[in-house]
């Protein structure tokens, strides 16, 4: 089911902060949205996952409204996962995760078969078994950001909302995590992640939306989104290409864009 906008526009407090968004998300790709700090990203993935209401325009999942889902229907399809998520309570690692479950589930019903098989699977993808009996209040920044991605993955949503996962993450959980949602996406789910690393990005998206001051400058195939132009269009900044041993071209950035 495709996510997707139209001419959207969304404000927080009294300032516009979107501005005539169009983008049809597909499922089965990784779509990273990018742009300088302050551009709209985290308000566009809120906005997506049904969490801000547009000024103008819509979000439809599947052709439908977003805003006319229920909430716990809503809940079962779009996995958000925010910036910076804390954890205030001492809950086993084991059992935050089966909370991910928690749409799925009948009132005060315990987990079935389905369930637990659900909390496995984002477990293993996760690779957080080790952690599981510890408590989420005492993992370092990283561990408990893969817990907080399991929890979302437990809930098996057709789209998985994502903002900086990779943001505490050391390089070899960075590129694990990557290699992961990427698997996610080839299973059919559609997978949108805010990143800031261009390399990254481009090692690891399909499609590339780039923000700047709320407004696109680019979206479409990462190979056209992360050329040259659009990259001194969002950042300002010249990168240098370079290819990978898989043939991929990944944009270094090596200096600002000098104005005339
Ligand atoms: N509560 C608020 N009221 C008014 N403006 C806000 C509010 N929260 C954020 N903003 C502004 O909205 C704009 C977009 O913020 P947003 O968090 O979506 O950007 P971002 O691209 O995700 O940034 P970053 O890369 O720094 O995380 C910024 O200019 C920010 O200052």
């Amino acid at each position: 089911m495709e996510l997707s906008v139209s001419d959207l526009a969304v404000s927080l407090g009294k300032r516009r902060v979107l501005h005539g968004i169009d983008a049809v998300l597909r499922p089965g790709r990784v779509t990273a949205i990018l742009g300088p700090n302050g551009s709209g990203k985290s308000t566009l993935v809120r906005t997506l996952a049904g969490l801000l209401d547009p000024d103008t325009g819509q979000v439809k999942l599947g052709g439908k409204l977003l805003a006319r889902l229920e909430p716990r229907e809503r809940a079962r399809r779009i996995g958000y996962l925010p910036q910076e998520a804390t954890v205030h309570w001492d809950l086993r690692v084991a059992d935050l995760v089966a909370l991910g479950r928690l749409p799925h589930r009948a009132p005060f019903a315990g987990l079935s078969a389905e369930d637990l098989a659900a909390i496995d699977t984002a477990i293993e993808t996760t690779a957080i078994g080790p952690l599981a009996d510890r408590l989420v209040t005492q993992l370092s920044g990283g561990e408990r950001a893969r817990v907080l991605l399991a929890r979302v993955l437990a809930g098996q949503p057709q789209w998985l909302l994502a903002d900086e996962p990779l943001a505490s993450l050391d390089p070899v959980h960075q590129l694990d995590l990557l290699d992961r949602l990427r698997g996610l996406a080839a299973t059919g789910m559609g997978v949108v992640i805010v990143l800031h690393d261009l390399v990254q990005a481009a090692r690891a998206a399909d499609d590339v939306l780039l923000l700047r001051d709320g407004r696109t400058v680019a979206f479409g195939p990462a190979e056209t989104a992360l050329a040259h132009q659009p990259l001194r269009d969002a950042f300002g900044v010249e990168v240098m290409v370079i290819g990978d041993d898989q043939g991929r071209l990944l944009p270094v950035p090596i200096g600002r864009t000098k104005t005339a």
